[in-house]
């Protein structure tokens, strides 16, 4: 066992209901610079509302983020208790908040960031696997090395299952997005990673810099979910030292509930999933993908699961006044 459990005494406040405090105490961090504020709710005692996720994450009025990310006890919430039940070893839950307040099934940066958190709050080890719950289920964490030679440890995140569309398997797209700054609709492939993205192709990095995410692209048809969009330019594959065929894409996305970000994990999942559905049989396993934030590492697993591994760096204590209620 490498993660202490939740302590039963911890709260009183866990017997009683959620609590708001005046003054909350965040720690900043990133993953490739998509940036969050993690809160220690090890007590399992704390209400975050959308609005106290808004003025936290806002860059001017607040301490700003892409996201919130709260450290609870699995058992304090239903998504949490579902997650125990999938494996009694998942004590503790990433409760993740994108910027404009609404909550989302998974985030993969985040994930590995929140592992670091847990080691800081000496929850976790770092030997062995942290078992996180998410809202897209059980999420297993393990310190690795770097592969991109750098001297800080990665994460490695056992991500699940990934899934197209009925249907889509290697094809061009089931969507069509415009992409303001880009003068053609374009094939958009849905990638299901535990929260939604739509993977779109361009021809080289020159459309790739001119695309404007400042404002979300328009996908056809509407995503019930609404979804995350990667745009891509595949830039081919290599051999690594010891002969493993690495595959390298760079990527921009722009995520649900928050705007352009500087890397998305999930998204860095999705987008090397599908230039590996199109590149067709014989494809790599392994791609790195270089994001404005820096290069994450995607592993295909059998059985259609994926693997996320990136650095993670924790950078400020903070806290911070929260907004009047009401
Ligand atoms: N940046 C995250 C994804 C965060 C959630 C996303 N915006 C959504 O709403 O699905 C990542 O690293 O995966």
């Amino acid at each position: 066992m490498t993660a202490t459990r939740p302590d039963p005494a911890a709260g009183s406040a866990r017997a009683g209901a959620p609590s708001r405090p005046e003054r909350l105490a965040v720690v900043k961090g990133h993953g490739t610079e998509n940036d969050f504020l993690l809160v220690d709710d090890r007590a399992g005692a704390l209400d975050l509302l959308p609005a106290d996720v808004r003025a936290l994450t806002d860059r001017r009025a607040g301490l700003g983020a892409d996201g919130v990310i709260r450290l609870a006890p699995g058992d304090t919430l239903p998504e949490g208790r579902a997650c125990l039940a999938e494996d009694p070893a998942a004590v503790w839950f990433m409760d993740y908040r994108n910027a404009d307040g609404t909550p989302a099934e998974m985030c993969g940066n985040g994930v590995r960031v929140t592992a670091l958190f847990a080691e800081r709050l000496g929850v976790w080890d770092g030997a062995g696997e942290l078992v996180l719950g998410t809202r897209a289920g059980v999420r297993r964490v393990r310190r690795v090395a770097d592969p991109t030679g750098g001297a800080d440890p990665w994460y490695a995140v056992e991500m699940g299952a990934w899934h197209l569309p009925a249907g889509g398997a290697g094809a061009a797209g089931d969507a069509e997005v415009d992409v303001p700054g880009l003068d053609v609709t374009r094939p958009g492939l849905s990638v299901d990673v535990g929260n939604p993205h739509t993977v779109v192709a361009l021809a080289d990095e020159r459309e790739l810099s001119a695309a404007d995410l400042t404002t979300a692209p328009r996908v056809a048809p509407v995503p019930p979910r609404g979804t995350n969009v990667e745009i891509v330019v595949p830039l081919g594959e290599r051999s690594l030292p010891g002969g493993t065929l690495l595959g390298e894409l760079r990527m921009r996305v722009h995520e649900r509930g928050v705007g352009e970000t500087r890397s998305c994990g999930t998204g860095a999942c999705a987008a090397a999933m599908a230039v590996r559905t199109w590149a067709g049989p014989g494809a790599p396993d392994v791609w790195w993908v270089h994001v404005p934030g820096g290069t994450v590492q995607v592993t295909a697993l059998p059985v259609d699961r994926v693997e996320l591994a990136g650095p993670a760096v924790l950078v400020a204590d903070a806290v911070v006044t929260l907004p009047a209620a009401g």
